[in-house]
């Protein structure tokens, strides 16, 4: 008998066929039973039941986030150090008792950790939470999604679509008028962007080709603090933000606070209906085409492309789908994040390039960012 060498066009065929006999082999209950019992295949079974328990639990652990959140535990820990339960109990405004158990779940989870004589100090993920205004607002607004998730097969079916509480936060989403929307309507969302854009800013600027252009347009750009973050890395940049007006009136009283009047003007508007303002070599959409369906996002890189010079450039930055890594973070995550609040979905880099070239850039680089799961980048130029 002759031996074959696989060619590799067969390989991923096989190997499906592989996964395919092992996850039928799981699927069988007998042989899970025999499994979970048998030396070689046991450390396998037990971390797959840890995950799939995880999987099950990960609502209420994010509660335990909540709850040392709400009670500003890490805060606390931080500025006095580890702490017996009965000493915290009344700063926290607790009972011992409920405050053992808080404790010892935000020790299980990592968020604080145990040490001698029964005390408690901030943990390795309580750690990293201190002094993160925008996870800590981020954390806060899941109660919005967490409602809107009791029923999630409802949800995929467009059941009460519109009536989420995300919907409520997002008023832009599925508004035929988003202009119309007031000061008191767009503050809440703008506000926690505000606060979540600094996890971000620094991540993108890392990345931007800043020193190759002269004006910054930052499309959707909120209430300015991406453009407050360029201005102070490139004192060159001319900078222009274009967002709704009742936002755009919010960066203009953020960009005379910060003494940025001079270099950065914010217009009012309408991406999908008004001219955006000429002058900009680089537009950046930072966290903006993921909220559209895809009708809406081409119709928004074919504006931009209009207001682009031949040789401008094109700054996508967002959480993407498919990030190696940090699958659930894109597609599980902002996937059904995205469904709650009414439109727009996570998108491959490969989607992203796609939408593109139909409104005429060139092909798409992906940038390397420092933390994918939070934000990737991309950069494309017109083509003539
Ligand atoms: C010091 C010694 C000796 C050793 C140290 C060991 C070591 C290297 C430790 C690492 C320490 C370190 C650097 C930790 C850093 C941790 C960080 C930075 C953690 C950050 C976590 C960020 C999280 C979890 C962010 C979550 C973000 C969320 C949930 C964002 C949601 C965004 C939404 C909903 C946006 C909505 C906008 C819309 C509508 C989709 O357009
Ligand atoms: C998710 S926020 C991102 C804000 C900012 N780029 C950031 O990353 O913090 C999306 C922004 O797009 C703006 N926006 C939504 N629809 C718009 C439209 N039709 N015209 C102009 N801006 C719009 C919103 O007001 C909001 O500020």
């Amino acid at each position: 008998m002759t031996a074959r060498v696989m060619a590799p066009s067969m390989l991923p065929g096989t190997l499906d066929r592989l996964r395919d006999l092992r996850e039928g082999l799981v699927a069988n209950p007998r042989f899970r039973r025999w499994a979970a019992r048998f030396p070689l295949t046991r450390p396998v079974a037990r971390r797959r039941t840890r995950a799939l328990f995880d999987l099950c639990a990960g609502f209420v652990y994010s509660q335990v986030l909540l709850a040392c959140v709400r009670l500003r535990l890490c805060e606390l820990l931080r500025a006095e150090g580890a702490m017996s339960a009965a000493a915290l109990a009344p700063r926290l405004g607790l009972d011992e008792a409920a405050a053992q158990r808080l404790l010892g779940a935000a020790a299980s989870l990592g968020l604080v950790a145990r040490r001698r004589g029964g005390r408690f100090a901030l943990g390795p993920l309580g750690a990293a939470l201190v002094g993160n205004a925008g996870l800590v607002a981020m954390v806060e607004h899941h109660a919005a999604l967490y409602a809107d998730l009791r029923d999630p097969v409802a949800l995929l079916r467009g059941e009460g679509r519109g009536a989420t509480d995300l919907a409520r936060l997002w008023p832009y989403a599925g508004e035929a008028r988003p202009e119309a929307l007031g000061a008191a309507e767009v503050a809440a969302y703008s506000t926690l962007m505000a606060a979540s854009q600094a996890m971000i800013a620094e991540e993108v600027l890392d990345v931007a080709p800043l020193r190759a252009h002269r004006c910054l347009l930052d499309l959707g750009g909120g209430e300015g603090v991406f453009l407050a973050a360029a201005a102070a890395r490139a004192p060159h940049l001319q900078l222009l933000l274009f967002d709704l007006p009742a936002v755009a009136e919010r960066a203009r009283a953020r960009f005379a606070r910060e003494g940025l009047g001079g270099r950065a003007q914010a217009i009012g508007g309408d991406f999908l209906r008004d001219p955006l303002p000429a002058g900009a070599d680089l537009i950046s959409l930072v966290r903006v085409l993921h909220d559209h369906d895809d009708d809406v996002a081409l119709a928004i890189l074919r504006a931009a492309r209009r207001a682009l010079p031949t040789d401008g450039s094109l700054l996508l930055a967002e959480p993407m789908a498919g990030t190696p890594d940090a699958e659930p973070a894109g597609e599980a995550y902002f996937g059904f994040y995205l469904l709650a609040m009414g439109q727009g979905r996570p998108r491959r880099p490969a989607e992203i390039d796609g939408l593109l070239r139909a409104a005429g850039f060139g092909p798409a680089r992906l940038l390397r960012t420092g933390t994918p799961l939070l934000v990737r980048a991309m950069l494309a130029r017109p083509v003539a």
